[in-house]
């Protein structure tokens, strides 16, 4: 069984090397999509019977240890010194620096590697994170699949 739990942030971001557009300063509404695997749990009377995992946990984590640090940051790649420095001079500004360059692509690969060892198998059911769903827009997304992220 999967289950997939959904968590919206904003952020801003730029591509460096972009040809267009995206070269410039500018944010998005991003959305995470976060995918589990696992047994649905057979417990009577606990809070979980009948779910893979409560949907309010799958959120209480990825909040925690990402949306919250994401949201309304500036996602810089590190190599991308102009922009460090000049954010470096706003006093308390929330600032990720990032080891890679903000695209779709490597905010969802870093999401799964961030969240893969938080959703643990607390009820024998084989609960893992299978998918990393990150929207930079609407119609745009990138997937990290596990086995291939
Ligand atoms: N493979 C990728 N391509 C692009 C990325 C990316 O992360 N991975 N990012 C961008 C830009 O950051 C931009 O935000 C997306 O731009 P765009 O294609 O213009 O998307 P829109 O939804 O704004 O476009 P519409 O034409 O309005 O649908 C670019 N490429
Ligand atoms: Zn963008």
């Amino acid at each position: 069984m999967r289950i997939t739990r959904r968590l919206e942030f904003d952020a801003g971001h730029r591509i460096p090397d972009h040809a267009s557009q995206c070269r410039h300063i500018h944010g998005h509404r991003y959305a995470i999509e976060v995918t589990l695997s696992g047994r649905i749990i057979d417990a009577a009377g606990q809070p979980v019977n009948g779910m893979v995992m409560d949907f309010a946990d799958v959120k209480a984590i990825a909040k925690h240890h990402l949306v919250d640090l994401w949201d309304h940051a500036f996602l810089v790649y590190r190599g991308d010194t102009v922009v460090v420095e000049l954010l470096a001079r706003i006093p308390g500004h929330k600032t990720v620096v990032l080891d890679v360059i903000p695209t779709a692509e490597n905010l969802a690969h870093l999401a799964f590697r961030i969240l893969d060892p938080l959703y643990r198998d607390t009820y024998g059911n084989d609960l893992r994170l299978e998918q990393v769903r990150l929207y930079e827009t609407p119609n745009c997304w990138a997937d990290a699949i596990r086995g291939a992220e």
